[in-house]
This record gives structure tokens, C-alpha cells and sequence, in this order.
């Protein structure tokens, strides 16, 4: 950070004097790479986890470990080393920084200063947080709120240790009346590769309010398509990493993402940041390994083809009625009722005589149980009651005057037996059953035991949160299950009773939950209003979010998906950033060509673009026209529900595994009014995929066009005859 007094009144041409700064900072960083230089960084730093060291060498190493991550951070430095620069005076004039703000903070080798500040910073929020509406800006510093002005807030592009691009999105002095943000158009523009990316450099002052809230908080956001709040999420992440380093680890992190694939989509965001280590998985793989695995889970492709089929919604809802139930708080609580009955009955209601002449009083026992172990667990105060009466007989055998001892343990011994039995074996799945069939409108067969012999019993992810609940009530969480935050992908898919179990599980209450009622398609486990969830916390212990923009696509792109759901009331429509693109083309096709059209028009848009999706509404469907691609001669990927590899190029998917993905050009196929009925789940599906594209979107439908779409909205092709 260079200080003066106060900043030139008539700066030298600003590429110039750009590049020279860059040339300086470019040489201090050199400097640091040492003797050996950048080869200094091929040191081999392989985990030599198996060997046991001494304190000494731990200390060395991890001394060793912390030269390397500097040596790393300088590399990348070296790269890339600031994307932006503010110049900012404080209150009185007195003190005046030119902040350069980076990846990385990087220190000045000669001075010790900090010559590029980390994005994450404190100071460094000024420059998401500066709109350039007046000239006032501030941060909240250790020491106190610190106030100023503003001089100067520019983008600065360097690739590859080149100087790229130059943009000043305010000057002080100078009419702002014309300042859009063309650094942030120019990012949005790019075409994408096929993972999320960060977005350090333009940080919208919306999202850096959620990047930046209060560690304690649970954050609930809801944000339309393409608003960002996956990125944020993650940018998030890196934010209470460096600013909470006491209290927070990677390692107790967790990200909860709708599948898979999605995990490996948005896997390179984190280590671009400088973050490793935060497990990233499913809700259910979480919940099968906490539960040691001792259920599997049904295969999932089945339901997803059955809920997203061309089925009556009526017929639908009815099918699924369960799912819903089984989410609820209400469930959560008659749960914790049924469960309060062991408590209540656990003590077999007799003493126990291990044999003639010893009586172990029930009302001890029960003193043990109530008294002595009543901070434990269930399962756990059930498990040391019974090894204090076992201990207890042992002992009294030790102690009787009987000469064959052997013979009176063996009979104490098969009277211990038939006492625990006495005793409810408290497994979780036992007990989960005998609830649900106890109950009046459940019963358990969603509870399946597959043909193979030894296969494990398997059950639907709506089961799962109740079996966690128990499994939580009978032992205890784990310290090492525990997490320090938790962030939630597609929250809006989750059920109220998810989200109180990772409540159990999050003890400082440390959550970023985030999603979107419009494209909440599996509203058979999901929730209609974020309420739901807000009330999971106590008062102050949350707090909402909306953003309300989308970024991802053009304008034209916006308006379209708009339309689509305008007529339903309850969703909220998006608000473009002023990005215009092409209009969205519709086309009318005959059936008989519909497969050869779909591959030209793919074709067409792969000609200027990374990534292309063809969509469709049904996996079945996209199976078919896969196939019919790679007769083309098209290099395409299926998309199925078992992928877990998101591999790019051209993808052939059906809506619902496309959500939270993106692509430069999309092909909706098949928009027909048979695909697409004029329910509130079409016009979801629509909406998810039209919002998936970047750049440009084509719908294509054969016979009578959807009743959701009204074509007036683009720009109408036919080539049916
Ligand atoms: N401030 C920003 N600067 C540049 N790009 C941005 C910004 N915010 C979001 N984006 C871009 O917008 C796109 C959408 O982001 P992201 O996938 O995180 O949104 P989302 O709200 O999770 O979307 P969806 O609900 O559709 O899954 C990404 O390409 C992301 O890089």
C-alpha cells in the first residue's frame, strides 16, 4: 500500500503509469523468490504423512510449509499479481493510500509493507463497496471504523505478468453521470470454460454484503438465476477462512451440493482462491457415512424419471404426499416424542438377581440411569448402565462364598443375558421402522431390503433426516463430525427437517443457505417460503438476503425467462445487468427432421462458443437425442443422473440435472405443449433451463408451441412446412 499526503493532481497517462507500477511490483516479487529463483517452487512437497516425527522436525516442517505457501502465493503473484486499485484518503486528508488489491496479500521485500492488499482484507472492501455514489467511503477496521474519500477506484487486467487493459470506474472530480460498469460488461461478455470461476475482481457491493456477514449468522439468500449466489457462497468460504483463522478450519467446512457432478463443476472456484480442504459432497453421502454406512440408498434415477415425466400433476403430487411429510418439523417433533418413550421405559421393570441371595434393586439401577449417566446419550447411558450391572454381577461372583465359582458365573452369566434382553436395542433403522409404522398416515416402505443376499437395507433421502435425528439422540454428534460453517447449494430443495439435523451438527449456528423459489423443481422435499427455514433459529440468529440481478445472461435471455414464469405470482422475476446479446430464436420444426435439426442448430452454436447444451425435458429424451448427435457426428456428452464428471463441450442434458450449471449457448428441444403443460413445474423447468444460457438461447418445438412460451418474446423461425 504506497501512503502519501496526497495524490497528484495530474497523473501521467494512466496505461503508462500503470505499467510502470507493474514492472516494480513485478521485480519485488522476483526479489523474494530467493537464490534459486522460481525453481525454488519445484520443491517436492509431498505429504510424508506416514513417518512419525519428532517436535522438532514438526516444527520444521511446518516452517517448511509455510516458506512453500509464500513461494506459491508469489508464483501466482507473479502471474496476476492486483486486478484493481483505489485511492482513498482518510478522513482529514492526513493519510492517503494507494491500494493496490489482489489474490494474494503480498509484502513489499524492501519495506515490510503491504505493497498488494488481499481481497479479503478490510480495507479492500471499500472497493466492492464503492459505487461511486458520492464520494465518501469507509471500512471497518480492528481499531474502529475508518471514513474518507474516494480518488480513484480502477480495474486493472494483467495476464500472464502482462499488462492487459486499463479501466477507471470512477474518478474523483470527473461527471459519473456516464460510468457504467464496462470492466464487469467485458468480464461478463468472455465465454466461460467449464467450471465456475471466481470473481474477485468484480464483486458486486450486494454480493460483497453477503461475502462479508457476520461469521455467526445463518445467511439465508435468495436469488434468482444467475445472481451469483454459488460463487458468493464459495468467495464467502474464503473470506471467514482469512478473516476467523483462530476459530474456523477448511477441514470443518462443508459445502452440500444438489449432486455429484455439480461437486466437480464448481471444484476449481475454491483452489483459485488459495482455499483447500473444505469437504465438498451431497446431502446424502453425508448422511450414509455418518451413518457408518449401515443403510444404502435407492437408486435416485428411477424417481427423478418418474417426478420429471409427462405425468398429471395431480397424480404427481399424490405419489410424493410422504416425501413431504417426512420433512417436516412436525415430523421432527413427533420423532423426538416417540424417542422421549425410551427414556421414559428403558429400565426394565424388575430387579436383577444374578443368582441366589443377590438382588440388584431396580431403584438403583434406575438411579444409575436417571442420575449417574443422565448427560449421556440414549444408547450410550442405555450401553453403561448394563456394563455397570455387568460389572456388579462379576464382582459379586468374586465375592460369594460359593466354592464352584465357574458354575455360579456361567448361570450369572445366562442371567444377564435374558436381563439385557429385558432392555429395547436401540438401533436406529429398528426404530425408525416402528415409528414410521406406529404412525397413523406412514408407513415403512419406503424401507427396502434388495434380493442379494448380505445386500445392505436401503432407503429413499427423505429418510435419512430422521434416521440422523435418532441416530443424533442416541448418540450423541461426534466432535469430529462436527462442523464450523456449512454452506447449502439449492437450499430451496431441501427439506425443513434437513436443515434442523445440520443444525445439530453446526453448533455455532454458522450456515450460508442459498437457492431459489422460482426453480425449485422438486417442491415434493422443498419449501415454498424461506420462513420455513429462518425459523429453524432463534431470533437474531439469522439473517436474510436477496439479490435480485442475474449476470449470467443477456438481457434478452432475462426478458424471455421472465415471461415464462410472469404469470405465476409467486415467483420473482430477474433483473438483467444492461448486457444486450442476440434475441432468443424460437423455431417451429417438423417432427420427421426434428433430431437432424437439433444437431445442426448444436452445430451452429458450438461454432462460437465453449460450452453448448441441448436440453430436454425428460431423460429418456435426452438419451435419444444424444444418440442422434453422435450420429452427426458431434462430440457430445450425456448427461445422466449418475455422472459425476462435468466434462464441458457439448452436453446433451435434461433440465433437472442442469440446474445450477451454465453454458455460452443453449438448445431447448421438444417446447411443446405436450412437454411443457401450462403447470407451475413446467414453467419452472422452462425457466431453469432458458436461464442456463449465457449468450444465446434457441427453442425449438414441433406442432403446437407450449402454451408458457409466447414466441412474440423472440424471434420466430419455421421451417415446418
Ligand atoms: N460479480 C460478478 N462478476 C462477474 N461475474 C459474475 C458476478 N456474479 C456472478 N457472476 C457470474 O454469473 C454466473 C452465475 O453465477 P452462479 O452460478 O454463482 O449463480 P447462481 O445464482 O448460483 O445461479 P443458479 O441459481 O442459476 O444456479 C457465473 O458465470 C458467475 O461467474
Amino acid at each position: 500500500m504506497m501512503e502519501s499526503s496526497e495524490f497528484d493532481s495530474a497523473p501521467m497517462d494512466k496505461l503508462q503509469e500503470e505499467q510502470a507500477h507493474l514492472l516494480d511490483v513485478l521485480n519485488k516479487i522476483r526479489k523474494q523468490f530467493g537464490p534459486g529463483g522460481a525453481t525454488l517452487l519445484e520443491i517436492d512437497d509431498s505429504d510424508d504423512a506416514d513417518e512419525a516425527l519428532t517436535a522438532d522436525e514438526i516444527a520444521e516442517a511446518t516452517v517448511e510449509q509455510l516458506k512453500l505457501e509464500k513461494l506459491r502465493n508469489l508464483r501466482i503473484a507473479e502471474r496476476e499479481p492486483y486486478f484493481g486499485r483505489l485511492d482513498f484518503c482518510e478522513r482529514g486528508g492526513s493519510q492517503c493510500h494507494r491500494m493496490y488489491i489482489g489474490k494474494r496479500g503480498i509484502d513489499d521485500p524492501d519495506t515490510a509493507d503491504r505493497m498488494i492488499l488481499d481481497w479479503r482484507a478490510p480495507a479492500a472492501s471499500m472497493f466492492y463497496s464503492f459505487t461511486g455514489q458520492g464520494e465518501e467511503a469507509g471500512y471497518e477496521a480492528p481499531e474502529g471504523l475508518i471514513q474518507g474519500r474516494v480518488f480513484l477506484k480502477r480495474n486493472i487486467v494483467v495476464r500472464d505478468s502482462e499488462l492487459q487493459r486499463v479501466v477507471d470506474s470512477y474518478v474523483h472530480g470527473q461527471s459519473q453521470a456516464a460510468i457504467t460498469d464496462e470492466f464487469l460488461l467485458y468480464r461478463l461478455e468472455e465465454n466461460k470454460d467449464s467450471r465456475l470461476r471466481d470473481i474477485v475482481s468484480t464483486i458486486q457491493a450486494e454480493q460483497n454484503d453477503i461475502i462479508r456477514a457476520d461469521r455467526n449468522l445463518a445467511i439465508i439468500i435468495q436469488g434468482v438465476a444467475g445472481s451469483g449466489k454459488t460463487t458468493v457462497a464459495l468467495h464467502r468460504l474464503a473470506y471467514l477462512l482469512y478473516q476467523h483463522q483462530d476459530r474456523m478450519r477448511a477441514d470443518r467446512m462443508v459445502i452440500f451440493a444438489p449432486n455429484s457432478m455439480f461437486v466437480d463443476y464448481i471444484s476449481e472456484v475454491l483452489p483459485e482462491l488459495g482455499v483447500g480442504g473444505i469437504q465438498q459432497t451431497t446431502f446424502a453421502n453425508w448422511a450414509l457415512r455418518v451413518l457408518d454406512y449401515e443403510v444404502g440408498l435407492q437408486d435416485q434415477s428411477h424417481r427423478l424419471r418418474d417426478w420429471f415425466g409427462l405425468k398429471d400433476e395431480r397424480a404427481r403430487a399424490d405419489a410424493y404426499r410422504d416425501v413431504g411429510t417426512k420433512g417436516s418439523v412436525a415430523l421432527m417433533d413427533e420423532l423426538h416424542e416417540y424417542l422421549q418413550r425410551f427414556e421414559v421405559e428403558a429400565v426394565p421393570d424388575e430387579d436383577f438377581i444374578p443368582f441366589e441371595g443377590k438382588v440388584l434393586a431396580k431403584d438403583t439401577i434406575e438411579q444409575w440411569y436417571r442420575q449417574d449417566y443422565r448427560n449421556y446419550p440414549l444408547a450410550d447411558r442405555r450401553d453403561r448402565v448394563l456394563a455397570r450391572v455387568k460389572r456388579w454381577m462379576e464382582i459379586s461372583v468374586k465375592e460369594s462364598t460359593e466354592a464352584d465359582k465357574k458354575s455360579l458365573k456361567r448361570a450369572a452369566t445366562a442371567k444377564y443375558r435374558a436381563y439385557e434382553k429385558l432392555w429395547p436395542t436401540l438401533k436406529p433403522l429398528n426404530l425408525y421402522r416402528e415409528f414410521l409404522d406406529s404412525h397413523g398416515q406412514l408407513n415403512s416402505d419406503s424401507i427396502y431390503r434388495p434380493k442379494k443376499r448380505g445386500a445392505r437395507v436401503e432407503v429413499q433421502v427423505e429418510d435419512l433426516a430422521p434416521l440422523l435425528y435418532i441416530h443424533a439422540t442416541l448418540h450423541g454428534v461426534d466432535h469430529r463430525d462436527r462442523f464450523d460453517h456449512v454452506v447449502i447449494d439449492e437450499a430451496q430443495d431441501f427439506s425443513p427437517f434437513q436443515i434442523a439435523v445440520l443444525r445439530a451438527y453446526c453448533p455455532s449456528g454458522s450456515f450460508t443457505i442459498l437457492g431459489d423459489l422460482s426453480q425449485s423443481i422438486h417442491t415434493y422435499q422443498g419449501i415454498t417460503d424461506w420462513r420455513e427455514f429462518a425459523d429453524l433459529f432463534e431470533e437474531g440468529e439469522s439473517a436474510y438476503y436477496q439479490l435480485d440481478v442475474s449476470y449470467r445472461s443477456t438481457l434478452e435471455i432475462i426478458e424471455f425467462a421472465n415471461h415464462i414464469i410472469r404469470r405465476f405470482r409467486q415467483f420473482r422475476e430477474a433483473k438483467p445487468v444492461f448486457r444486450s446479446g442476440e434475441q432468443v430464436v424460437v423455431e417451429d420444426i417438423e417432427w420427421k427432421v426434428r433430431l437432424e435439426a437439433a444437431a445442426d442448430k448444436l452445430y451452429e452454436l458450438k461454432r462460437d462458443a465453449n460450452t453448448v447444451a441441448l436440453l430436454t425435458r425428460t431423460e429418456e429424451d435426452a438419451h435419444v437425442y444424444h444418440l442422434a448427435c453422435l450420429e452427426a457426428g458431434l462430440d457430445a456428452h450425456l448427461i445422466d443422473a449418475k455422472q459425476t464428471e462435468y466434462m464441458g463441450g457439448i452436453s446433451i442434458v435434461p433440465i433437472y440435472l442442469a440446474k445450477g450449471l451454465e453454458f455460452d449457448s443453449v438448445l431447448i428441444v421438444d417446447a411443446d405443449a405436450r412437454h411443457y403443460d401450462e403447470s407451475p413445474l413446467s414453467a419452472k423447468l422452462l425457466y431453469v433451463g432458458c436461464t442456463r444460457a449465457l449468450h444465446r438461447l434457441c427453442i425449438q418445438y414441433t406442432d403446437e408451441l407450449s402454451p408458457l412460451i409466447d414466441a412474440s418474446h423472440g424471434q420466430r423461425n419455421s421451417t415446418a412446412s
